[in-house]
C-alpha cells in the first residue's frame, strides 16, 4: 500500500518556486532517504508529503487520504530540524514529552493502563528508560531525537518523517541513532529521512530521492550511486556532498 503519493506537486514561496512538478510514491515499509543541496526544497517537500503544507498545484495523498487532515496527521511522527530550538527551556520531563504522543486520543487526559503501557514500551524501544525524569531541554541532541521518536511510537505513528535528525550529534551516537531507525524500519515502520550525508542514506535507506527543486532521481541506492543524478542535482559538482565514511 502507498503511504505517500505525491503527484505533480509544485510549491513556491511568493514568486520563488521551491518544489516543481514532483511526483513520487512512498510504499508501506519503505525507508526513503531524501537528499539534495542546501536550499533545494527538501524540508518543503517533506512538509508537503506529510500535509504540513498544501501544494500550489498537484496533489498529495497520505494513507490514501488528502494530506493535511487531522486523522492522517496523527499517524505521522515528525522530527523537525533543530528540535533543540523548540524544546530548549521547556520544563517537561522525558516521560511527559513521550506521554504527549497519547494526548490526541485522550483529550481530557484520562490515561488508562494501555496508555501507560504504550509510553513505557516506547521509552524502552528507543532505549531511554533511564532518562524518564530528566528535562528534555537538558538532554544531548541525540537523546532528544530519541524522545521525539518515542513520542511517535507512543502515538502509534505509522510513518516517521525526520529532517536531518543528527546535525550536531557525535559520530558514535549518530551511528546508534541510524541503527535504531533501521531496526524500526525492519519492524515495519515507514521512514522518510532528510539527510546530508550520502553515506548514511546509501547505507540505511531502501530508496533514495534526490531533489533540487525538481526530482533528479528516485530509485534504489545501488542505482543512485551508479548514475550521475547526484552530480547533476548538485550542479555538476560532488564536492559539496559531505561523505562521512
Ligand atoms: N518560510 C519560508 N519563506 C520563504 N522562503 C523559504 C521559507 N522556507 C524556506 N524558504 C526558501 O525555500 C528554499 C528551499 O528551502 P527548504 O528548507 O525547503 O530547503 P532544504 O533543501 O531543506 O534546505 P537545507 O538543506 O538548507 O535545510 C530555500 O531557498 C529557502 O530559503
Amino acid at each position: 500500500m502507498a503511504v505517500i503519493e505525491v503527484e505533480d506537486a509544485t510549491f513556491a514561496y511568493g514568486d520563488q518556486p521551491v518544489v516543481e512538478d514532483v511526483s513520487l510514491t512512498v510504499e508501506e515499509g519503505e525507508f526513503l532517504g531524501l537528499v539534495g543541496p542546501n536550499g533545494s526544497g527538501k524540508t518543503t517537500l517533506l512538509g508537503l508529503m506529510i500535509g504540513l503544507r498544501q501544494p500550489d498545484s498537484g496533489s498529495v495523498r497520505l494513507f490514501g487520504e488528502p494530506a493535511g487532515s487531522r486523522e492522517t496527521g496523527q499517524r505521522v511522527g515528525y522530527v523537525p530540524q533543530d528540535v533543540a530550538g523548540d524544546e530548549r527551556g521547556m520544563p517537561v520531563t522525558v516521560r511527559e514529552a513521550v506521554r504527549m504522543g497519547r494526548y490526541p486520543s485522550r483529550p481530557f487526559g484520562r490515561f488508562g493502563d494501555d496508555d501507560h503501557a504504550a509510553v513505557d514500551a516506547a521509552l524502552e524501544r528507543v532505549g531511554i528508560t533511564d532518562l524518564v525524569d530528566r528535562r528534555v531541554g537538558r538532554l544531548s541532541g541525540g537523546q532528544r531525537q530519541r524522545v521525539f521518536i518515542a513520542r511517535a511510537l507512543a502515538a502509534e505513528a505509522d510513518l516517521l518523517a525526520l529532517d536531518e535528525p543528527t546535525v550536531g550529534v557525535d559520530a558514535e551516537s549518530r551511528e546508534a541513532f541510524y541503527d535504531l531507525l533501521g531496526d524500526l524500519n525492519e519492524d515495519g515502520m515507514t521512514i522518510v529521512l532528510i539527510e546530508h550525508d550520502i553515506g548514511v542514506v546509501t547505507t540505511h535507506a531502501s530508496e533514495i530521492a534526490c531533489l533540487n527543486r525538481e526530482l533528479y532521481f528516485h530509485g534504489d541506492p545501488e542505482t543512485f550511486v551508479e548514475t550521475d543524478a547526484l552530480a547533476e542535482a548538485y550542479g555538476g559538482s560532488q564536492s559539496v556532498v559531505h561523505h562521512q565514511h
